[in-house]
This record gives C-alpha cells, sequence and structure tokens, in this order.
C-alpha cells in the first residue's frame, strides 16, 4: 500500500533527515514510527503527503509514484492528524468535522449526518458536541474530534503525529484503546509518528525504530522486544523488556489448566486474547491464585489461568520469537 524506496531527504542546510529508507506498510496495517527526537520521522511521514519532497528514492501508493500525483489530490486520499489537532476555533465540533465532506462537494445535510456518525464512533454524543466550540472541550475531546474529522473523508491512509500526544497518561490509555477499537472497525493504512516507546507498542501491527536517520528494525512489537536487531535497538526497549513483553503476549488455550470438576468457578475472568499484563493485574489481586478464562462474546468458561500459565505463556512467547 505505502512503500518507500531507497528514500533520503537532506535539508537545504545539509542536515540529512533520513538516508536510504526501505520499507513497506500493507493495506489495514498500523505501522508506528518510534525513535529519539530528531531522528526523522516527521520527515518520514511528511513525505507520504508531500508535505516534503524526498532528495532522492521513491514513495509509492498502491504501486503508484507519488511524486507524479497532485499533491492536493493526493492529501484528499489521506487523512492528517496533529498533535495540536489544528481544529478552526470558529467552527462548531460538527462543522469541523464535516469539513473535509463539504469541501470535496458531499451535499451540506449528508457531510453532517456523517459528522456526526463519526463523533459517535470515536465517542463524542453529537447532541452534547457537535454545537460546542473547540475552546469548550478538554484536550482529550479534541484530539478526539481531530480523529473523527481525518475519517471524515474516510481516506484510506491516515498519518498520525504524535495525536495522542498533547493529554495525560491515563487519558492517553484510554484514547489509544478507544483508537485501536475504531481501528478495527475501520481498518486503515496508518503511519502513527510517536517517541513513546509504550505507545509504539501497544498500537503497531509492526513498528519502525529510528536510529538517527535510518530504520534499525522494522518488526512486530514482540519482536522487537524479543529480538532487538542491534543493540541500539535493545538498549532503546530497555531492560525492562520483560515486563513490555507481557503488554503484547495474549493469553492462549494452551496456557489454560482445566477447570477441576467440583471447584469453586473462580470470582475473577478475563477473555480468551486478553494480553498477559491484563491477565496479571486481574490475577494479582485474587487470593486464590487463579482466574478464570472465557471465551469472548458467550463468555463461557474455557479454563483457569494461574502464575504457572503466565510463565508457560511467556515461555512460548519467547520461543516463537527466536
Ligand atoms: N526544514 C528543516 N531544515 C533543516 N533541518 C530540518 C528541517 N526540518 C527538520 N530538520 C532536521 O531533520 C532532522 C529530523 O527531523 P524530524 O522532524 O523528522 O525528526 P523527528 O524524529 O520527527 O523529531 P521529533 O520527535 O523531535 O519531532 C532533525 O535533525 C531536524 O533538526
Amino acid at each position: 500500500m505505502i512503500r518507500f524506496e531507497h528514500v533520503t531527504k537532506r535539508y537545504p542546510d545539509g542536515t540529512k533527515a533520513v538516508e536510504d529508507l526501505s520499507f513497506e506498510v500493507a493495506e489495514g496495517e498500523l505501522v508506528t514510527l518510534v525513535g529519539p527526537s530528531g531522528c526523522g520521522k516527521t520527515t518520514t511521514m511528511k513525505m507520504v503527503n508531500r508535505l516534503i519532497e524526498p532528495t532522492s528514492g521513491r514513495i509509492l501508493l498502491n504501486g503508484e509514484d507519488i511524486a507524479a500525483a497532485d499533491p492536493v489530490e493526493l492529501r484528499r486520499h489521506i487523512g492528517y492528524v496533529i498533535q495540536q489537532v489544528g481544529l478552526f476555533p470558529h467552527k462548531t465540533v460538527l462543522e469541523n468535522t464535516a469539513t473535509v465532506p463539504q469541501l470535496i462537494g458531499t451535499p451540506k445535510a449528508k457531510a453532517r449526518a456523517r459528522a456526526a456518525e463519526l463523533l459517535e464512533l470515536v465517542g463524542l454524543d453529537p447532541s452534547v458536541y457537535g454545537g460546542r466550540y473547540p475552546e469548550q472541550l478538554s484536550g482529550g475531546q479534541r484530539q478526539r474530534v481531530g480523529v473523527a474529522r481525518a475519517l471524515a473523508a474516510d481516506p484510506p491512509v491516515l498519518l498520525m503525529d504524535e495525536p495522542f500526544g498533547a493529554v495525560d497518561p491515563v487519558v492517553r490509555e484510554r484514547l489509544q484503546n478507544e483508537f485501536l477499537t475504531l481501528q478495527r472497525t475501520v481498518r486503515k493504512t496508518i503511519l502513527l509518528v510517536t517517541h513513546d516507546l509504550e505507545e509504539a507498542i501497544r498500537l503497531g501491527d509492526r513498528m519502525a525504530v529510528y536510529g538517527t536517520g535510518t530504520i534499525e528494525q522494522f518488526a512486530r512489537p514482540a519482536a522487537v522486544l524479543g529480538a532487538p536487531a542491534t543493540d541500539y535497538v535493545a538498549s532503546f526497549v530497555g531492560a525492562d523488556r520483560g515486563l513490555k513483553r507481557l503488554a503484547v503476549t495474549r493469553v492462549g488455550e494452551d496456557d489454560l489448566t482445566a477447570p477441576e470438576s467440583g471447584a469453586p468457578a473462580p470470582a475473577a475472568a478475563v477473555e480468551l486474547g486478553a494480553t498477559l499484563r491484563e491477565a496479571l493485574a486481574v490475577l494479582l489481586q485474587e487470593d486464590s491464585g487463579r482466574i478464570g478464562v472465557t471465551r469472548p462474546g458467550s463468555g463461557a468458561l474455557i479454563g483457569v489461568l494461574t502464575p504457572e500459565g503466565v510463565h508457560r505463556a511467556l515461555r512460548r512467547a519467547q520461543l516463537q520469537e527466536a
């Protein structure tokens, strides 16, 4: 879907922002770009919607070189969400969200109906928030409007630059989770820039870990944590790798023991597919040292998870990465 081929960007003052980048983002995939300040993440992203032109190399969108596309036309297919959101202060939330569809000629009533749907989708009741102005919202609510506005034109591709950067950690985690749920429905192809490793791990189907101007590793988060490609990546992901691995490994049926017949059902449970971190958080509160694991949807008990099961799951994840 998005393909970088040997892309280098040198700014006029001689700064080499990125050098010889080659990678591909599949359709419907969310790739996070993570690395320290100044490593070239934003430059990479802005080359996709031609806010910045590469010095050499090519970027293909659906197999076509974007250098040949009309930039305005190109940007209609690429949503863009930035940290400061950039909502129009004199327009209401509903008007802000309907901006792009109206620009591309969708009749006003239809654009507004679609905007209301999208506000609902990002968790803002349009009857409550639609008529408000941006200054009457919290930072987290403004960011949701930014996401709704970017989705309004239904672009196949979304570029997101620190989209959850301006809010405190608790709201941030909630927004991230809501965003992941939303992404499961809308399945956009997304490049998301962050300097927050946790965010890159939590959100990315795959992640690109930047050194200075180059990608040191491009892989699934579990692989980056389990098998860092270079010493740089190892030190970037840090010594608490085991903990982070909990956040990306999911409880599987093989990790469970059968419920003992006659024993009372465990008092607490998580769904199959929960992360080990979620499971462990529940497990640590259970004096019995065991929790149930249920089938998503039906809620039927499948088995029991104990600390040994968590250990088994971690070992399994480690072996798969090796
Ligand atoms: N217009 C410009 N002219 C010259 N150098 C620039 C320009 N824009 C960015 N740079 C430099 O290019 C490098 C990469 O910048 P970029 O903004 O892509 O980094 P980043 O990884 O997004 O950083 P941050 O996380 O701080 O936003 C930096 O050294 C930066 O100073």
